[in-house]
């Protein structure tokens, strides 16, 4: 494979393979001190999730940070990712304090400071991420500032067609994000990016092999000294 990067690419069997791989990732991390952990939602990170509750470590002392909320939907709404933490992890493996943006506050303004100022006390150890298929991060679409920190985000049609699966109808998929920025991304010590499928291979190859450019949220990824991927063989299809 033509490596442009330093990033740490591994390429895995599937789903599963990429489940317990990113659990290494945490274990280590975890071991090597690591407090905080900045946490994602979308189907990527469920098999990581499954190996993180099904294994003895103990969270009770860290503190998660979670990327990003839709503006509108309160913590109970069933397809808010406050909610998905909860099912997916929190309940099983609470931790001393998580952090989610608060979707239900409308002024954006004062969610958005209020959760730069929560990344700023609790500084993330290692950032797990999921890939959009047109390469963003977070909710961080192409076009964003990469020195971006918390903001409000007009979620884009193929966002909003992609998490439409999750909701009875597209148009009940909200608008609006709080996001974490590229800019609070970058800041994490480390970085664990996950993708797999045929869908993702675009933005995959454009992440690790294309230019660093606001195109490809995903790319400023390129800049960071400690990222490790893991893809499965669909998601790496197109890397030269
Ligand atoms: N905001 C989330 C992202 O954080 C996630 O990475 C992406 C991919 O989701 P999936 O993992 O379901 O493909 O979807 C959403 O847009």
């Amino acid at each position: 494979m033509k490596q442009l990067t330093n990033m740490n690419v591994q390429i895995v069997s599937d789903k599963q393979a990429g489940g317990k791989a990113g659990f290494q990732v945490f274990e280590d991390a975890l071991q090597n001190g690591a407090k905080v952990l900045g946490l994602a939602t979308g189907s990527t990170p469920v098999t990581i999730y499954e190996q993180l509750v099904a294994s003895d470590l103990d969270f009770s002392q860290l503190t998660s940070v979670n990327l990003d909320e839709y503006v509108g939907l309160s913590a109970d709404h069933p397809q808010s990712y406050h909610y998905f933490m909860q099912q997916h992890l929190f309940n099983a493996k609470p931790f001393a304090h998580s952090y989610v943006p608060d979707g239900a506050n409308l002024d954006a303004a004062a969610a958005t400071s209020a959760y730069d100022q929560i990344i700023a006390a609790n500084p993330i150890d290692l950032q797990l991420l999921g890939l959009g298929k047109n390469g963003h991060i977070g909710f961080n679409e192409p076009g964003t500032d990469p020195e971006s920190t918390t903001h409000k985000v007009t979620l884009t049609e193929s966002t909003i067609e992609a998490n439409a699966r999750f909701f009875d109808n597209a148009d009940e998929v909200p608008r609006y994000a709080y996001s974490m920025g590229i800019g609070s991304i970058l800041k994490a010590k480390q970085i664990l990016i996950v993708a797999y499928g045929e869908a993702k291979a675009a933005a995959v190859a454009a992440m690790i092999q294309g230019p660093v450019t606001p195109d490809v949220p995903a790319s400023y990824l390129q800049t960071h000294p400690n990222v490790t991927v893991i893809l499965d063989d669909a998601a790496a299809s197109q890397l030269d």
